[in-house]
């Protein structure tokens, strides 16, 4: 199956406007009027986009998504943005499920769950971050949990639905601790979420999702990472903040 690999660039919260167009300014003369094998997508956090919109929205090659959505409409919720709003941005992509919302925020599988539903009837494609910790990981409950992230998350979507998502392997021991899974752990990891997908809507659309790996992705492990059959591109976050080195992950890990 031939998938096209999709590097997103989460820039977490980094870079208001002014350094959003710093590196727009970086990284728009090797964008422009390129065409390249991949899709490129950028994640500023909320208060860039409107810059970001303004600096990517005529560049073909470039699609924004936003770092997270609400799983409501409008109303009493301080501090969220709404999935509708986002389309005001161009925004295209929504990453859902990252594991520091997870973690630090505390939002559950069901939340997330709702969140990718609600972005879909506002026809984003979500960016939906699965992955376990080390303890679970050592604990032998890989398997369990990653069963777990994407039965829960995917509930309700259709087939149409999941052809406009793009699911993202994180392994949390590997986010932004230098430490990245092996080519043979994250291969391992992406043939079972595929297998999970698979089980829940068939062989087809599971042969046809792309699977991002995410986790301390640099320029100098992409290719070997890309370079599995399951991986289709990368979550990255660090690596990501320079324009040099976003391109540079881009490069190695399309070139083969
Ligand atoms: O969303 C991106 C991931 O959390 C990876 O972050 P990192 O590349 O800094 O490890």
């Amino acid at each position: 199956m031939n998938r096209k690999p999709i590097f997103a660039a989460n820039w977490k919260m980094n870079k208001g406007p002014s350094e959003t167009e710093d590196f727009a300014r970086a990284l728009l003369p090797h964008v422009q009027h390129q065409t390249f094998p991949c899709d490129l997508v950028i994640a500023p956090p909320f208060v860039s986009l409107a810059k970001a919109s303004e600096l990517f929205g005529n560049v073909t090659a470039v699609a924004l998504a936003a770092q997270n959505c609400s799983e409501y409409d409008s109303g009493a919720y301080t501090g969220e943005v709404s999935a509708v709003m986002l389309k005001e941005f161009y925004v295209h992509y929504v990453i859902l499920g990252h594991s520091e919302r997870r973690s630090i925020y505390g939002e559950t599988d069901d939340v997330i769950n709702a969140k990718m539903l609600k972005a879909r009837e506002f026809k984003l494609k979500p960016i939906f971050c699965i992955g376990e910790t080390l303890a679970e990981r050592e604990g032998g409950q890989l398997e369990e949990v990653l069963r777990r992230q994407v039965t829960k998350g995917l509930a309700g979507f259709t087939e149409k639905d999941l052809q406009e998502t793009v699911i993202a392997y994180e392994p949390v021991w590997a986010i932004g601790t230098g430490v990245t899974a092996s080519a043979e752990q994250a291969q391992e990891a992406h043939a079972f979420v595929r297998s999970l997908v698979a089980e829940a809507f068939g062989g087809e659309p599971a042969a046809k999702i792309r699977i991002q790996y995410g986790g301390s992705v640099k320029p100098a492990n992409a290719a070997e990472l890309m370079a599995c059959p399951d991986i289709d591109g990368a979550l990255i976050g660090g690596a990501a903040l320079e324009a040099s080195s976003f391109l540079q992950i881009i490069e190695n890990g399309t070139a083969s």
